[in-house]
């Protein structure tokens, strides 16, 4: 039987394990990637990948624990596999501390990650001018190592890889039956959505290997996350700055912050800076719609606009996104080409 062609547009976490779900779930389906840039040099790459979201408002909770719990018991399986390593994924603890008590003290997350409590009065005296905190053991992602394994398994299901900027949906749906977007910021351009707009991340490597639970300011303009080969340093959210360039005077003020909470950081050896754009959006968009092609309708799934939380809802948004492509399937034959 004719395979159903689908192509999924980007190869950032977001495609990268929307692509895996396809391959591997829906037999039917032949898959190919198409993207601009691959790891290591997308947005994705750029992240520290801590699994710790926020609450996207309008957003019904049910929906997004099941992106977040979806993503952390994938991950929480790699790090029970010999694949750790390789893949990049690790357990990590640390603190989340706030300058103000949060009208809600326990997020929606709290009893997925394990050992979520908040911190004693003991441990809040390390950080005077802080005054609430959460204690939280949670998953790290590392993007350099984890795209490039997802990659592996994905060709290795039979997927193809294709280096490629995509500009007319029109155009591509000649070639394919079923079209995925997991553009990112990307989607700004190739389906106009103005609702999705950059959102400057800096970063800095530094090496601190006696570094080793995590310090997360929840205001999410400074944290401190040790990692395989380096320690992160954060970070800054300039929404609506396109520029990718460092910005030494955003270095100088990270270590600042970084070091009023771990002095010894004032001095550490700098690996690496990094600029991301995330592709901030007020809610994210995974859905459906139908592409007029001529006489033909042809599905398009949108999963795109992760804003800050690209990692840690990867792989719960991936699995519905491939949900949406399987009920496609079983509505209209798409090879049929409507
Ligand atoms: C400094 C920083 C730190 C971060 N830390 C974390 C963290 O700790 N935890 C967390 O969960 N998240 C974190 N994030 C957020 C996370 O990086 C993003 O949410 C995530 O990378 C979004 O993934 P994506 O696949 O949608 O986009 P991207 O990684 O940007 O991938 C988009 C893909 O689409 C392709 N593309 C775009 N347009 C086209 C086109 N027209 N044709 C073909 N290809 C196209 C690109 O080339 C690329 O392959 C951080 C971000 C930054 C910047
Ligand atoms: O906020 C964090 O802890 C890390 C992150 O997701 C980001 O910088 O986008």
């Amino acid at each position: 039987m004719k395979k159903v062609q689908v192509v999924v547009i980007g190869a950032g976490v977001v495609g990268m394990s929307t692509a895996v779900c396809i391959v591997e779930s829906l037999p039917s389906c032949t898959v190919t990637v198409l993207a601009e840039k691959f790891s290591p040099d997308t947005t994705s790459d750029v992240a520290a990948g801590i699994l710790l979201p926020k609450e996207i408002q309008g957003v019904p909770l049910e929906r997004q624990r099941r992106w977040f719990k979806g993503t952390f018991d994938h991950l929480l399986a790699i790090t029970e596999s010999p694949q750790t390593s390789e893949a990049g994924v690790f357990m990590s603890s640390g603190y989340q501390i706030f300058k103000e008590v949060p009208r809600n003290t326990k997020p929606y997350w709290a009893d997925i990650v394990f050992g979520f409590r908040i911190m004693t009065d003991r441990e809040m005296k390390r950080f005077p001018n802080y005054k609430f905190g959460q204690a939280i053991t949670t998953l790290k992602c590392e993007s350099l190592r984890y795209l490039p394994w997802l990659e592996k398994r994905f060709t290795k299901a039979g997927g193809q890889m294709k280096q490629e900027k995509v500009t007319d949906l029109q155009q591509l749906a000649q070639s394919y039956d079923v079209i995925v977007n997991c553009s990112g910021l990307g989607s700004r351009s190739l389906v106009g959505d103005e609702q999705v707009y950059p959102v400057r991340g800096q970063i800095l490597k530094v090496h601190a290997p006696w570094l080793k639970n995590f310090i997360r300011d929840a205001d999410g303009n400074t944290y401190i996350y040790p990692g395989i080969d380096y320690v992160t340093l954060g970070g800054t959210q300039q929404a609506n700055d396109w520029c990718l360039e460092v910005d030494k005077d955003d270095s100088k003020g990270i270590v600042e912050r970084c070091s009023k909470l771990v002095p010894a950081l004032r001095t550490a050896q700098v690996l690496g800076e990094k600029v991301g754009l995330r592709p901030g959006r007020s809610k994210l968009r995974l859905e459906r719609e139908w592409l007029q092609v001529q006489e033909r309708q042809v599905p398009l799934v949108h999963n795109y606009g992760h804003a800050s939380w690209g990692i840690s809802l990867s792989w719960g948004t991936a699995l519905e996104a491939m949900d949406l492509v399987r009920r496609i399937l079983h509505e209209k034959p798409p090879h049929a080409r409507l």
